[in-house]
């Protein structure tokens, strides 16, 4: 078993102040690599320990984390909350991954440590974030809907989280308004051509080499379309919202999906 103990981490005597100690699992990947920058620059914080695959995720106890940061692979970080929320320590949760029925077991989990906080988000984007709250408001408009996501070809999930939660949003607004389902003529297709179907919202997944993570929502009445479109270019993108959830989580206990609350929306 590897330690995660690096040159970053400092001695534990340098704890005892108001830093907040924070923990990376996922650290070596790609968007952990940028969360331990990120971390690193931030004077409130302090990073305290990174894990990767493999390594002895008690590091982040034993270091005192107080929060951790889990961007790793939806078949591991479910793992990852349970040891978080046995230990105490509030949990800030990139990862993909998540259904009803799983959001429904992280809840179960913190109910008996109403003290505790977990945030899942599928994305920390601030624009990503936008993106989803104009489509939820457009939907009502537009008899036709469907969401095109498109990212970097190492992605191992698709559709996206953001697509899915995107379609799940679009496809709850369609409902308040009564809309019936988007007309589509379609009999003969070739299997994936009309994309996923998400709550009755098709989802389209584009891997392509040279970009990170992108996403339309298309929009169609008589005579007219509204594209809402959101790039992300660098993961830098996903840092503000990544250390704003990790300042707030501490103050909003319970299971909170999604970060628009954390910014006034
Ligand atoms: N919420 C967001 O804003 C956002 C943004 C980008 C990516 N993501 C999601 O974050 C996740 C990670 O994406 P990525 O591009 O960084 O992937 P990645 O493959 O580059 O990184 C994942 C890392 O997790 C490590 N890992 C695997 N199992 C582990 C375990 N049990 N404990 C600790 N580490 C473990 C891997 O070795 C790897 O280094 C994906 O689900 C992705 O969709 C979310
Ligand atoms: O690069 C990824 O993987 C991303 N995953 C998230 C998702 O699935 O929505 C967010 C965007 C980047």
């Amino acid at each position: 078993m590897t330690s995660s103990a690096t040159d970053q981490q400092p001695a534990p005597a340098a704890r005892e102040s108001s830093l907040i100690p924070v923990g990376v699992l996922g650290a070596r990947g790609r968007m952990g690599t940028e969360v331990v920058k990120a971390v690193n620059d931030a004077e409130d914080l302090e990073l305290v320990a990174m894990v990767d695959d493999g390594e002895w995720l008690f590091n982040v106890a034993d270091a005192g984390a107080q929060v951790v940061v889990d961007f790793t692979r939806p078949d591991v970080v479910m793992d990852n909350i349970r040891f978080c929320i046995d230990n105490n320590i509030h949990c800030v949760v990139g990862t993909t991954g998540f259904d009803e029925a799983r959001l429904a077991t992280v809840a179960e989990w913190l109910e008996p440590k109403p003290e505790l906080g977990v945030v899942i988000a599928p994305n920390f984007g601030i624009g990503a974030i936008l993106l989803m709250r104009f489509a939820q408001e457009a939907a009502r408009f537009f008899p036709s809907v469907e969401v095109v996501e498109l990212h970097h070809p190492n992605k191992v999930d698709a559709p996206s989280g953001t697509a899915v939660r995107t379609a799940r949003l679009v496809a709850a607004a369609r409902r308040a308004a009564g809309l019936p389902p988007a007309p589509d003529a379609t009999t003969d297709a070739l299997p994936g051509a009309r994309g996923a179907d998400v709550e009755g919202v098709p989802v389209h997944a584009v891997r392509l080499t040279g970009l990170v993570a992108h996403q339309e929502v298309l929009l169609g009445a008589a005579g007219e379309s509204l594209t809402i479109r959101h790039d992300s270019f660098d993961r830098a993108s996903f840092m503000p919202g990544v250390l704003l959830a990790v300042r707030e989580i501490g103050r909003r206990p319970g299971l909170t999906v999604g970060i628009e609350g954390f910014l006034g929306l």
